[in-house]
């Protein structure tokens, strides 16, 4: 199996637990289906710099500070992905759609559908979610 692409991938959270949710562009595979924003790691790049990026290229979001989470690895038809979660509580700006993408706020979550390999994360979110938003 050919080696993974590593992605960054960012959870947004509010004080009160709330996360960002952004629904995929035309044009991408799984178009219309909702993801935590972020995108592929550039060669060479570090995964907390490509996180950095995909948020100033998709949003116009300048991230504070981001906790490593965790890391999800999915093979798809059209990639093998491993995907490295970070939450972020603190940012400047607010999210813009530069992308021509919707977004949305969401407390438990209300759209859909998720891209798949992002499901479990959901769960873990609501099950820990006192735990990683009381945490500091
Ligand atoms: N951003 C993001 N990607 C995810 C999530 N879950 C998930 O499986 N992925 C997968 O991770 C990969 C991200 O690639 P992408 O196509 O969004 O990356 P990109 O913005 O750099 O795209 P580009 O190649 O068009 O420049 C896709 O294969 C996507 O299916 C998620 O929650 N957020």
């Amino acid at each position: 199996m050919a080696a993974p692409i590593d992605v960054a991938v960012g959870i947004l959270m509010k004080a009160n637990g709330d996360v960002l949710l952004a629904q995929r562009p035309e044009g991408k595979p799984y178009a219309g289906y909702w993801e935590f924003p972020g995108g592929k790691v550039e060669p060479g790049e570090a995964i907390v710099d490509a996180l950095r990026r995909e948020f100033v290229e998709e949003l116009g979001v300048r991230i504070g500070s981001a906790e490593p989470w965790c890391c999800v690895e999915h093979v798809y038809p059209h990639a093998h992905v491993r995907l490295h979660f970070f939450v972020c509580r603190e940012w400047e700006g607010e999210p813009q759609s530069l992308e021509g993408q919707a977004f949305s706020w969401e407390g438990s979550v209300g759209v859909g559908p998720l891209l798949p390999a992002s499901v479990p994360l959901i769960g873990w979110l609501e099950r820990g979610g006192a735990a990683v938003t009381r945490r500091r």
